[in-house]
C-alpha cells in the first residue's frame, strides 16, 4: 500500500476552552477526493488551518508524504504543495480575471516577479492556460466584480491551481453559489482534480454534493473525528445522522 499523501497524527488544538481539534488522526491518500462534514464549530476550518500551517497544533504531528510540516510556515507548506481555496473568494474584485491568474502566476515564481510588470507574455500564457483548465478562457478579460459568485469561486480555484499544489483544501466551495451553479462548477472542479492529478479535501454543508462528489467522508464533532469511510456507509450511519446530518 503506498504511503499516504497527508498523514494528521494526534493532533490537539484549544481556544481558551473550546477543544477545535481533540486527537484527530486522519490520512488523506493520493488521488482521493473527501469530504469533511460536521456542525457549526465543530473543528473543520480548524483542521484545513492546521494543514496549512495557519494554526499550530498543541501536541501531535502532521506530515506531508512523509516529511514533517507541523513547525512549516504556511509559505512553506504552500511550495511543498499544499494550497487552499477560501470559503470567501480572496480575489482583487476590481481587477480583471486574468489579472488577478496573472499576479497568482507571479507570484509562484518569487516575490520579486511581483514588483516587475505583470503582463508578461509567460505571465499571460500560464494564466491563460489555468483559465481554460477551469473552462473560464471566455472569462479572462471580465471584471471580477462584475461576475456571479460559482464564477468567482472558479477563479479562486485557478489561482489555487497557480500554485501547482499535489494537495487542494475547499472550505465550502459552494457556499453562496446559486443552486444552479453548484453542481456545474463542482462538475468541472472534478475533472480538473482529475486531469491534473490533484488530491482534494472539501469541507461541505451540502449533503446532495458530498454523496455525488467524494469518494471518501469524515465526520467531525466536538473536535474529534466520530465517523470516516465510503459515503454510502457514513452516511446511513443511524449515529451519524441523527448527531450530524440532522443538526447541519
Ligand atoms: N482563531 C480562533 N480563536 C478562537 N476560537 C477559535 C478560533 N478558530 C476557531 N475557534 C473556535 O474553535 C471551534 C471550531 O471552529 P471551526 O471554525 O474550526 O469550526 P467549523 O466546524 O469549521 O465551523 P463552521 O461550520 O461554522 O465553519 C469553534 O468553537 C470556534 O469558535
Amino acid at each position: 500500500m503506498t504511503a499516504p499523501l497527508l498523514s494528521v497524527r494526534d493532533v490537539h488544538v484549544s481556544f481558551g476552552g473550546v477543544r477545535a481539534a481533540d486527537g484527530v488522526d486522519v490520512e488523506v491518500r493520493q488521488g482521493e477526493v473527501l469530504a469533511i462534514i460536521g456542525p457549526n464549530g465543530s473543528g473543520k476550518t480548524t483542521f484545513i488551518n492546521l494543514c496549512t500551517g495557519y494554526v499550530k497544533p498543541h501536541a501531535g504531528s502532521i506530515h506531508l508524504e512523509g516529511r514533517d510540516i507541523t513547525r512549516n510556515t504556511p509559505r512553506q507548506i504552500t511550495k511543498l504543495g499544499i494550497a487552499r481555496a477560501f470559503q470567501i473568494p480572496q480575489l482583487f474584485t476590481e481587477h480583471r480575471v486574468i489579472d488577478n491568474l496573472m499576479l497568482a502566476v507571479a507570484a509562484r515564481q518569487g516575490f520579486w516577479q511581483v514588483l516587475a510588470p505583470l503582463d508578461q507574455p509567460a505571465h499571460r500564457q500560464r494564466a491563460t492556460a489555468l483559465l481554460e483548465m477551469v473552462g473560464l478562457q471566455d472569462q479572462a478579460e471580465s471584471d471580477v466584480a462584475t461576475l456571479p459568485e460559482g464564477i468567482r469561486k472558479l477563479t479562486d480555484i485557478a489561482l489555487a491551481l497557480a500554485l501547482e499544489p499535489r494537495l487542494l483544501l475547499l472550505d465550502e466551495p459552494t457556499a453562496g453559489v446559486s443552486s444552479g451553479e453548484k453542481f456545474p462548477l463542482m462538475d468541472r472542479l472534478m475533472n480538473v482534480l482529475r486531469s491534473q492529478g490533484v488530491t482534494a479535501v472539501f469541507v461541505e454543508h451540502d449533503m446532495d454534493l458530498v454523496r455525488r462528489y467524494a469518494d471518501r467522508v469524515i465526520v467531525w464533532n466536538q473536535g474529534k473525528v466520530v465517523a470516516d469511510g465510503p459515503p454510502d456507509e457514513v452516511m446511513n450511519d443511524p449515529a451519524v445522522l441523527r448527531d450530524v446530518v440532522g443538526v447541519i
